[in-house]
């Protein structure tokens, strides 16, 4: 009988299973799974060396988030870890989204393939989206802090806090994410919308009432709406795209910044010095520059509402990732070919 397929799990300690399921492929493919428990990148790489325990692993399945602590923020698919994978490694299924973690072109070379969980988590991302986009203009979070300790500082909220209805809602990046996080806006506040993205999507834009408007730069978009929303993917193109070029951009009444796609895409320096100045008058970031972390003078100011990168956070999302990463593993081992693949190996 041939010898068992290693497949090294990463797991979560939140996270859904379908265990009959895993069971039944790996009875199906003849896998046998394990499970890493790394305390470092550096054990990661001594243990993928030959003769070591990770040396014939033919796929690795990161499901769930990886465990808060010590493993947490490890990142087992970055440029300086790709050169140690084995030539036995073939696939990589990784929860998620955003895969700029990962060194796709590096991992292509190497003839892997890498799969993400595309719309997995579309829903509680763009819920978490529209209510930091309501936060970004009532400062509920902040009146949350006057009820637990200073009652009247919340009245001062009265000059300062307006409503979101029939606002302009500015979308960077009209994906899954973007399109929802949009609708909802609409649905909730009446809110208008213009979007900016590499190209404009002329179908996606009649689903509005009012015909979504494009912006090729988002420079552009600025002057013409109250509040951005970035839910697009880190690349060195969107780096720092909110920087003070672009907030010096705000209309009158200023601008509200929400932010559910990477922290690395806002110039946080930039976005204090608006928030002094007044161009921007509400955020609501759920990503930040330098995680795990928040920016100390970002926790100092009672206009950003902050969460600690928990927009997927919800049962849904853990459900589809352990289903997409089912299919991915059950195609590609029955296959040859995974089905959500970001890359192509030929
Ligand atoms: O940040 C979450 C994701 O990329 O899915």
């Amino acid at each position: 009988m041939a010898p068992k397929q290693d497949v090294l799990m990463i797991e979560s300690t939140v996270q859904a299973s379908d265990t009959a399921r895993w069971e039944a492929v790996a009875a199906k493919f003849n896998l046998n799974f394990i499970y890493y428990d790394c305390k470092s990148t550096d054990e990661f790489k001594e243990r993928l060396k030959p003769g070591g325990p990770y040396n014939r692993i033919v796929a690795i399945v990161r499901n769930g988030w990886l465990k808060a602590g010590p493993l947490a923020y490890q990142v087992p698919f970055a440029s300086d870890v790709v050169p140690h994978y084995p030539e036995t490694l073939k696939l990589i299924c990784c929860s998620g989204h955003g895969h700029d973690t990962a060194d796709i072109d590096a991992i292509t070379a190497r003839g892997i393939w890498y799969c993400n969980t595309p719309n997995a988590c579309t829903e509680a991302v763009a819920n978490t989206a529209l209510s930091l986009v309501l936060d970004s203009f009532r400062f509920l979070t902040y009146a949350q802090w006057c009820a637990r300790f200073d009652w009247f500082k919340s009245r001062d909220l009265g000059l300062e806090a307006v409503d979101p209805t029939h606002k302009v809602l500015g979308v960077v990046g009209l994906g899954d994410i973007g399109l929802a996080v949009a609708r909802k806006c609409e649905a909730a506040f009446g809110m208008t919308v213009h979007y900016h993205g590499p190209r404009r999507k002329p179908e996606a834009e009649q689903l509005f009432k009012q015909p979504a408007v494009y912006h090729s730069s988002v420079e552009d978009m600025i002057p013409h709406v109250d509040c951005i929303v970035l839910a697009a993917p880190y690349t060195p193109a969107t780096h720092h795209m909110l920087s003070t070029k672009q907030f010096s951009l705000a209309k009158k009444g200023g601008l509200r910044v929400v932010n559910i796609a990477r922290g690395q895409m806002i110039d946080e320096d930039a976005l204090l010095e608006a928030l002094e100045s007044g161009k921007v008058v509400g955020a609501g970031l759920d990503v930040h520059a330098n995680e795990p972390g928040v920016n100390p003078k970002l926790k100092d100011n009672w206009r950003v509402a902050l969460l600690p990168h928990i927009g997927v956070c919800s049962g849904s999302s853990w459900e589809n990732f352990d289903k997409i990463n089912l299919d991915n593993v059950e195609a590609f081992f029955g296959t040859g070919k995974p089905v959500t693949p970001v890359n192509n190996i030929i």
